[in-house]
């Protein structure tokens, strides 16, 4: 029986190992964590991630095949292939201090490998690394391994959250880089096997190594320089009177184009998207291309330029003060189907309120408050490093509330702020919500999901990202 460990009980490491060991009676999979909880929380009925689909995965399969543990060197040991899933944030001090992936913890499980390993064994980059990485693992690898072979192999994840279950069940495609030497292909092809169980042959790439971690920083910039692009539009379509909806649909209708990854939002959020494209940018200066360093900056810029506009429309809005009015804001999650809040826009949109002095009663249907509080008060990046080690929040924001509903969120406020698209926002009854706000009463939508005209009807004066100004807002001063 082929024996997989996985190094990191994460989003990635938790549903990706599931899924593997549903589709696969015949191996066995062990997902590995050095944080307690987390490992509780996979062996109990709260798991420790929202991920739809994920809980009948994991019922099915814990305890039969799949397991979870702290024992990270026992599972090591006995694994034919071990999967490292662990983060790699990006580096908050010393050299490329705000732009390079900070290796840590990878370099960490990679000593702890090489320590453990009695029997060959094929390692697996699935966490997303710079470029090259391969190499400085094999070193760390090769120079402790006391005789014992180690093939590494490239294999990113391309999975979103909110769909990662259905992403794993229908990959558009599985990438696996590896040496190209009898020994590498022979690795190659034992990882093929285990994703041959369900994904179609024509679907699994293979490619060298530096091809494979390369494509996965290239897929995530191209994906977040679409969004980039199209809210670059949206600020134009707001200046000239055109309505983004309409321009995106027209553009995606071409079939070179596509229709998806087009829709404007407040900004990109995720624990991704801005991490890999600061790496890929590091990666460019370092191998001395500053411009196309520059060009890849561009699309963190815009979506900075995004979340300040957006600030700046709600307060120059409200006569241009916040000050001690409460705003409701509804969705704290960087995305719909996920409780995840790392990079989320609304914390920035949050802080620049709070910045201006507003009140904030916050609803999301998956973040705590607790969550919540932490964000607003974690210095940036320290969020992607293993939970236990990231520092305690040293104070709660005072001008802060969360609540569990909606209608409670609204109720005597003067502004709405919708930061996440849930499906739920989009059948509220605004017009109770109206009755109960403070005159004139604000939505502004950072999702485009409302109704702008219903709500005009009703009495709100509306903001919609992209789409033609209120009457109100027209002479309003919004740029960034
Ligand atoms: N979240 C996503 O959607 C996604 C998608 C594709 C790729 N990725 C990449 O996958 C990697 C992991 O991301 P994630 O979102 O799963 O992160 P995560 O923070 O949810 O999980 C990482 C886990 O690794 C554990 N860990 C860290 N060092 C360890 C060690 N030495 N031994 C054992 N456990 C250790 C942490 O405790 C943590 O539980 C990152 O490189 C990320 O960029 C993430
Ligand atoms: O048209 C769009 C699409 C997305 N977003 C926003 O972009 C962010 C990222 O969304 P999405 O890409 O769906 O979620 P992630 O889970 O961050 O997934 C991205 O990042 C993962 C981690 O690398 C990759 O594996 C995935 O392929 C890649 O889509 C979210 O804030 C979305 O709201 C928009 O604003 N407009």
């Amino acid at each position: 029986m082929v024996k997989i460990c996985c190094i990191g009980a994460g989003y990635v490491g938790g549903p990706t190992m599931a899924v593997i060991a549903l589709k696969c009676p015949s191996v066995e999979v062990a997902v590995v964590d050095i944080s307690v909880p987390r490992i509780n929380a996979w062996n109990s009925d709260q798991l420790p991630i929202y991920e739809p689909g994920l809980d009948a995965v994991v019922k099915q399969c814990r305890g039969k095949n799949l397991f979870f543990s702290t024992d990270v060197e026992k599972h090591v040991c006995e694994a034919d292939i071990v999967f490292v899933s662990v983060n790699t944030p990006t580096k908050t001090r010393g050299l490329g201090a705000g732009k390079a992936a900070d290796l840590t913890y990878w370099e960490s499980a990679a000593r702890m490998i090489a320590d453990v390993s009695k029997s060959d064994k094929i390692v697996v980059e699935k966490s997303t690394v710079p470029v090259k990485t391969a190499e400085a693992i094999e070193k760390i690898l090769t120079h402790n391994s006391k005789g014992i072979k180690f093939q590494i192999l490239s294999n990113p994840e391309f999975l979103a959250e909110g769909t990662a279950i259905q992403d794993l069940f229908n990959p558009d495609r599985v990438l696996i880089g590896g040496r190209e030497t009898p020994e590498g292909n022979k690795a190659v092809q034992a990882l093929k096997d285990v994703y041959a169980h369900w994904v179609p042959e024509d679907r699994i790439l293979t490619t060298n190594l530096w091809s494979a971690e390369l494509s996965k920083l290239a897929a995530n910039a191209f994906l977040a320089q679409r969004i980039s692009s199209v809210n670059a539009m949206s600020a134009l379509c707001e200046a000239t009177g055109a309505d983004v909806t309409q321009v995106s649909y027209a553009v995606g209708k071409d079939t070179r184009i596509g229709p998806k990854f087009l829709n404007a939002s407040v900004g990109f959020g995720g624990s991704c998207f801005q991490k890999d494209i600061l790496n890929l940018v590091y990666i460019c200066e370092c191998n001395g291309l500053p411009e196309v360093a520059e060009y890849w900056k561009q699309v963190i810029k815009i979506n900075d330029y995004q979340k300040n506009r957006f600030v700046n429309r709600v307060v120059s809005s409200m006569f241009n003060t916040v000050s001690n009015k409460k705003i409701a804001i509804l969705g704290f999650a960087f995305k719909k189907d996920t409780g995840d809040t790392r990079e989320t826009p609304a914390i920035d949109v949050c802080k620049g309120l709070l910045g201006d002095k507003a009140r904030l009663s916050i609803f999301d249907p998956q973040v705590t408050v607790d969550q919540i509080q932490r964000d607003l008060t974690m210095k940036k990046f320290d969020w992607d490093h293993p939970l236990h080690l990231q520092p305690t929040s040293p104070t709660i924001v005072k001008q802060v509330t969360c609540v569990w509903d909606a209608y409670e969120a609204t109720k005597d406020a003067h502004g709405i702020c919708i930061l996440t698209e849930w499906d739920e926002f989009k059948n509220l009854d605004f017009k109770r919500i109206y009755d109960n706000m403070q005159k004139p009463a604000f939505v502004f939508d950072g999702r485009n999901i409302v109704n702008v005209d219903q709500l005009r009807e009703i009495g709100f004066i509306v903001y919609s990202i992209g789409k033609p100004l209120d009457a109100w807002l027209k002479d309003m001063p919004a740029v960034a």
